[in-house]
């Protein structure tokens, strides 16, 4: 398998895991997040997941989670790059927006943060 083509099995620092599917000639892929961590009030489901990469040897890369379990959406935008020995991680900012009831609400709607992810051993 090419380096940094984002298709197989994916956990970051929070121990959440995504699976990643073929990734087409448009660099567009598709697969399932499980979120190790919500605070929805709601039980944790794997949910569907759509993105697309980039070219090169370290590719950027973004994806979108429709969470299922809640009414929120998530997007990641990061990089695929290559440590001394080789390893691939990927580097990655994300914003997840909550449905507020109010727009009045709308000032706390959205929580950024990162994350990094290794390929599931
Ligand atoms: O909790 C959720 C959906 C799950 C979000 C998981 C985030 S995505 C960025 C970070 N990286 C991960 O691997 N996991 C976390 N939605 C939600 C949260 C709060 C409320 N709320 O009403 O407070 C509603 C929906």
């Amino acid at each position: 398998m090419r380096k940094c083509v984002l298709t197989g099995n994916w956990t970051n620092d929070l121990a959440s895991t995504m699976q990643i599917s073929n990734v087409s000639n448009t660099g567009a892929f598709s697969g399932i997040y499980q979120t190790a961590v919500s605070d929805s009030i709601n039980p944790i489901r794997p949910s569907p997941l759509q993105g697309v990469q980039g070219q090169g040897a370290q590719p950027v890369f973004g994806f979108t989670i429709k969470w299922n379990f809640a009414e929120s959406i998530s997007v990641f935008v990061g990089q695929c790059f290559l440590d001394a020995d080789g390893k691939e991680q990927l580097n990655t900012t994300w914003l997840l927006r909550n449905m507020m009831e109010s727009r009045k609400d709308d000032w706390k709607a959205t929580r950024v943060g990162t994350n990094t992810f290794y390929r599931t051993v």
